[in-house]
């Protein structure tokens, strides 16, 4: 479907929020040990940062504050079985738990006023093989290192006269990241959705496939929902109208995407989220996600799980890029953190 085109104004104003939500990173550093780069870019230097942009809101996630939490099931149609041996892939049925959430770190955040969305996933099988996997509505990251991305989250940083991200400090983080312009170009081509539900989450990041011959292939994936896009409109005027939306759209039925691999061919970068892969790539449709239940996020199953993107099961492995690492390190420090917190207070999309 074609949407109306954006102004330069509106364009950066959506830029500006993205940014609150969203990550990158790349680089030749090990992460693993705590820190990264010679200036010590550490993953708890990551999350003060978050935290001092937005506040301190004990309880909630660091990042995509504002959220709930879902369940369903996950049916393989089998269709990718032949290219990883991952239990999941295999015709069946897989019980999935999950979370739906708005970037940024304000879990009171206005959800009309963050473009970007997400939806994390754990799925677990019958033999305890479990896959977690967060996905934002982006296809690509706006940089590709985490330098990249830390200046992302200043640029960010809400000006305290009007709230918002000052144009000019993101303009000039923009013009010093040319590798933004995929990011871009998709911000200003996509208007945000009337709902949870028809939106399309992204792997953004390339993982690899391995069969049972221990071939293997990168992918990206992404969940393309059933339910057909709308552009979003009056629906604004609810601060929560996400969850409320969400959970009157279960009381009439389950909600339902694709899981579709798009399979690199020789030459993609595997390791490179802010760059796009070529449209004409063979896409595989693996299989059913049906979600049928939601909990506000302070009672439901999502509250105590981190969706570590490097927990995969046998079958799919991390594709060399680094921010899969940074990513998995900032979680850990954020779910400790507010694990120790406590529970989040505010049961937001709590009643229809
Ligand atoms: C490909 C890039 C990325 C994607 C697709 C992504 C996706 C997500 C998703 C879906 C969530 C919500 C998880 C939930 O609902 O529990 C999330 C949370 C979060 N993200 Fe990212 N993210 C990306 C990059 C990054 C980067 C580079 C950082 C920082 C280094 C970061 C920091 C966080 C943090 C701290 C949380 C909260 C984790 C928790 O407390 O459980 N993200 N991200």
């Amino acid at each position: 479907m074609s949407r109306p085109p954006l102004s330069p104004s509106q364009t950066l104003g959506r830029l500006a929020l993205i940014g609150l939500g969203l990550a990158a990173l790349a680089g030749t550093f090990a992460y693993a040990g705590g820190w990264i780069g010679p200036d010590r870019l550490t993953p708890q230097r990551i999350i003060d940062t978050f935290e001092a942009n937005a506040g301190s809101y004990p309880g909630y996630r660091k990042n995509h504050a504002k959220g709930l939490c879902v369940s369903g099931q996950f049916l393989s149609n089998g269709a990718a079985a032949g290219l990883s041996r991952a239990e999941v892939f295999a015709a069946g049925e897989v019980p999935v738990i999950g979370r739906l959430a708005i970037g940024g770190s304000n879990p009171y955040a206005p959800d009309a006023s963050v473009p970007v969305r997400s939806l994390a996933l754990q799925l677990r099988t019958a033999s305890g093989q479990e896959w977690r996997t967060g996905m934002n509505t982006p296809p690509v990251l706006p940089v590709s290192t985490i330098e990249g991305f830390f200046e992302q989250v200043l640029a960010s940083k809400p000006d305290p006269a009007t709230g918002k991200p000052d144009p000019a400090r993101l303009q000039a983080f923009f013009a010093a990241h040319p590798e933004s312009a995929a990011f871009r170009q998709w911000a200003k081509d996509n208007k945000p959705s009337n709902s949870f539900a028809n939106a399309t989450y992204n792997s953004i990041n390339a993982f690899r496939l391995v069969d049972g011959d221990g071939k293997g292939r990168y992918v990206r994936w992404a969940m393309e929902p059933e339910t057909p896009y709308q552009p979003l409109a009056g629906e604004a005027d609810d601060k929560d109208f996400l969850a409320h939306d969400l959970f009157q759209r279960l009381q009439r039925g389950p909600l339902r995407w694709h899981l579709v691999l798009t399979l690199a061919e020789a030459g993609d970068p595997s390791d490179d989220p802010s760059s796009p892969w070529p449209a004409s790539r063979q896409r595989i449709d693996a299989g059913t996600l049906v979600l049928d239940q939601a909990q506000p996020e302070d009672q439901g199953a999502c509250r105590d799980l981190n969706f570590d993107p490097l927990i995969l099961p046998d079958g799919i492995e991390p594709s060399a890029d680094p921010i899969l690492a940074a990513r998995s390190a900032a979680y850990a420090v954020s779910f400790n953190r507010r694990t120790r917190e406590g529970v989040p207070s505010a049961p937001i999309g709590a009643h229809p």
